[in-house]
């Protein structure tokens, strides 16, 4: 489900390459630049952040789908596919973070 969820809304995010801002979200984000765009991004971690620390689990899932919805068009602006996020992820698996970051700093 993730991977489908994921792939149909990047393909709407991408259509929307050219559509009017006036009309569009997306078209209006793209508008803005990539500035204007890691600006939401900025924002919805923080709310997103906000909700976590509060109780209410419905205002949690609202602003998560809000901060990965714009993370998605963050990729989108960057041509890179969700499917290239969940690859990654998919190969981190099995292996503690832990581990890789004593991999990283091994002198
Ligand atoms: N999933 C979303 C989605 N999630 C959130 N949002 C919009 O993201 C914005 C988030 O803004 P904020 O939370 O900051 O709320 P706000 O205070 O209204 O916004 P600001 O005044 O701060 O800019 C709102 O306008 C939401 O409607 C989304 N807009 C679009 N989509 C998807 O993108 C598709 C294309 O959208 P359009 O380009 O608008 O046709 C839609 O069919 C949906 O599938």
């Amino acid at each position: 489900m993730t991977d489908d969820v994921l792939a149909e809304l990047y393909a709407i995010l991408k259509a929307r390459a050219g559509a009017d801002p006036k009309t569009s979200y997306v078209a209006s984000l793209y508008h803005k630049g990539l500035d204007g765009i890691l600006k939401k991004v900025g924002e919805e971690a923080v709310e997103a952040v906000i909700a976590a620390k509060g109780d209410d689990p419905a205002a949690l899932i609202h602003e998560t789908a809000d901060l990965w919805f714009h993370c998605l068009v963050m990729l989108a602006y960057r041509n890179i596919a969700p499917e290239q996020i969940l690859a990654e992820l998919k190969a981190r698996m099995g292996r503690s973070g832990i581990e890789e970051k004593a991999s990283r700093h091994k002198g």
